[in-house]
C-alpha cells in the first residue's frame, strides 16, 4: 500500500494559502509553486540511501556521506509541473529530468498523452514525478503507468494539492507509489476542480487565462 505524507509544516500550509487567493500574481503564484516544491522535496528525499566517502576537510581527512546508487531524475507532467521541477533543481542540482506531456480532456477528464522523454538510464534512477494538482488522479496514475511500461520501477510522487477522489484512485491504481501532498482538499467539483483548491495551475503560472 501506498505511504501516503500530508504536509503539516506551517511554511507549506503558508504559502498555500497565499497561492489559493484569487487576487496573487501569476509571478508571485509562479515563485510559490517552486519554494512549496522544494519543501515537499526536502521531506519526499528524507529515506533515500548514503554511502560513505572518504574526504579532506581543510585539517583532516574524514568520512561524509553522499546519496547511493545511480542518483536521481525529476519527472515534471507538463505543463504545470514544470515549475516544481525548477525549485526541486534548486535543491538537486545534478538530478536529470524527464518530461511526460500530458492534459486533461476537460469535457472527459480523461488523460490525453501528447509527449515523454525519459533519460536513458531512467530505470536505475530514484524517480520523482511531480504535478501541482492531483484532481481525479486520471492525469498522475497515467503519467506512473507510461513509466512502468518502460521498465521503471522506483517512483515517487509528489503534489501541491490533492482531493480526496485522486488519491484513492491513485493509491488504488499505484500502491507501490508513495505520495507526497502539501495540501489534502475536500473534493471535487461537478467539473473536477478541486475545492477549495487554486483553480487551473497550469493556467496561473504561465498567465493562459
Ligand atoms: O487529476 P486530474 O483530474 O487528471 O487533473 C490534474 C491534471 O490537470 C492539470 O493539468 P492540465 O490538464 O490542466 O494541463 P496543463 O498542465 O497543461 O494546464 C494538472 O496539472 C494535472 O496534470
Ligand atoms: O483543480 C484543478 C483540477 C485539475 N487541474 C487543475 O489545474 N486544477
Ligand atoms: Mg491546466
Amino acid at each position: 500500500m501506498s505511504k501516503v505524507t500530508i504536509m503539516n509544516h506551517p511554511l507549506i500550509q503558508h504559502k498555500i494559502g497565499i497561492m489559493r487567493r484569487k487576487t496573487t500574481s501569476t509571478k508571485e503564484f509562479r515563485d510559490l509553486v517552486s519554494e512549496v516544491a522544494m519543501l515537499i522535496c526536502y521531506e519526499a528525499t528524507r529515506e533515500l540511501p548514503l554511502a560513505d566517502i572518504e574526504i579532506e576537510t581543510p585539517l583532516v581527512k574524514t568520512i561524509a556521506q553522499e546519496i547511493a546508487g545511480k542518483k536521481l531524475c525529476i519527472v515534471p507532467i507538463l505543463r504545470a509541473g514544470l515549475h516544481m521541477a525548477d525549485g526541486i533543481l534548486n535543491l538537486i542540482p545534478n538530478a536529470k529530468v524527464g518530461h511526460v506531456g500530458l492534459y486533461r480532456n476537460e469535457e472527459t477528464l480523461e488523460p490525453v498523452e501528447y509527449f515523454c522523454k525519459m533519460p536513458s538510464d531512467a530505470e536505475e534512477r530514484e524517480i520523482f514525478v511531480v504535478d501541482p494538482m492531483l484532481a481525479t488522479g486520471g492525469s498522475a496514475s497515467a503519467a506512473i503507468t507510461l513509466l512502468k511500461n518502460k521498465g521503471i520501477a522506483k517512483i515517487h510522487f509528489l503534489c501541491l494539492i490533492a482531493a480526496p477522489e485522486g488519491v484513492k484512485r491513485f493509491t488504488k491504481e499505484h500502491p507501490d507509489v508513495d505520495v507526497y501532498i502539501g495540501a489534502l482538499d475536500e473534493r471535487l467539483d461537478e467539473r473536477g476542480y478541486i475545492l477549495p483548491g487554486l483553480g487551473d495551475a497550469g493556467d496561473r503560472i504561465y498567465g493562459t487565462k
